[in-house]
């Protein structure tokens, strides 16, 4: 089977993104969830009620406790659940409530307790990489491109912010044509606003 240069390109980078992400120090890893934290609190689109989905980092991602713990009080916190239609289900989770690890060994709340992608006012994505425009590189399941392909046509809510470390970010990306723009880019270092189409 023959791939096309986008997947080519996607495969060369996934692993040279993951080890970089893996290699930051501890330090970095702290300094950066709180100045992610803070960039994220001040998203001119930032909610002040209503649902927002998080992620549990694995594998080196940059982490979303502090944001988390910081979130106004009206705000409830998320967890991405994986769902066998292969769209994702959203879970209010906070520290202490049972998880379970799903496929991937990253752990999921352990609840019935499952919202559509619809119900969340922002998510914020786990990336592999990104570019200067907004363009997503994920871990290659396309769990967030087939739960939000209705932003392709759709305006926000629920806004799509990628979160990554700034050294994540790469040459322009190949488009694909399920890929879903993200509103925002936010690292420990800079904060990128798109105007995406339907927003
Ligand atoms: N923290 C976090 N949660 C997340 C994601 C994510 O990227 N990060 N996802 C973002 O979509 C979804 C899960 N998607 C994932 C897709 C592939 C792999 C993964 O590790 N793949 C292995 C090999 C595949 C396998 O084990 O079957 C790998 O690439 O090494 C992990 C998560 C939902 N939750
Ligand atoms: N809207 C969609 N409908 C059907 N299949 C899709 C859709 N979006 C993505 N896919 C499938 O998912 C696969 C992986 O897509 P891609 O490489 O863009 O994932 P990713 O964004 O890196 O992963 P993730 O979102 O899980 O982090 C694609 O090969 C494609 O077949």
């Amino acid at each position: 089977m023959t791939s096309s240069p986008a997947t080519d390109q996607r495969r060369t980078l996934r692993p040279q993104l993951r080890e970089r992400r893996r290699q930051l120090p501890a330090a970095a890893r702290i300094a950066g969830a709180e100045a992610l934290s803070a960039r994220l609190l001040a998203l001119p689109f930032a909610p002040q009620a209503g649902h927002v989905a998080g992620y549990w980092a694995s594998d080196g991602e940059i982490a979303l406790h502090v944001w988390q713990l910081r979130l106004p009080p009206a705000v409830t916190y998320c967890l991405p659940v994986l769902h066998e239609d292969g769209r994702l289900r959203f879970a209010p989770w906070r520290a202490g409530e049972p998880l379970v690890t799903n496929r991937y060994g990253i752990p999921e709340p352990d609840t019935a307790e499952l919202l559509p992608a619809e119900a969340m006012a922002l998510v914020v994505t786990p990336l592999v990489g990104f570019d200067d425009h907004g363009q997503r590189l994920g871990m290659g399941g396309g769990w967030y491109d087939r739960t939000f392909a209705f932003r392709r046509d759709t305006a926000a809510p629920p806004w799509l912010v990628g979160a990554g470390f700034a050294l994540q970010q790469v040459e322009p990306l190949i488009a694909e044509p399920w890929d879903v723009p993200l509103d925002a880019v936010c690292t420990e270092a800079d904060t990128r606003l798109f105007a995406t189409n339907a927003a």
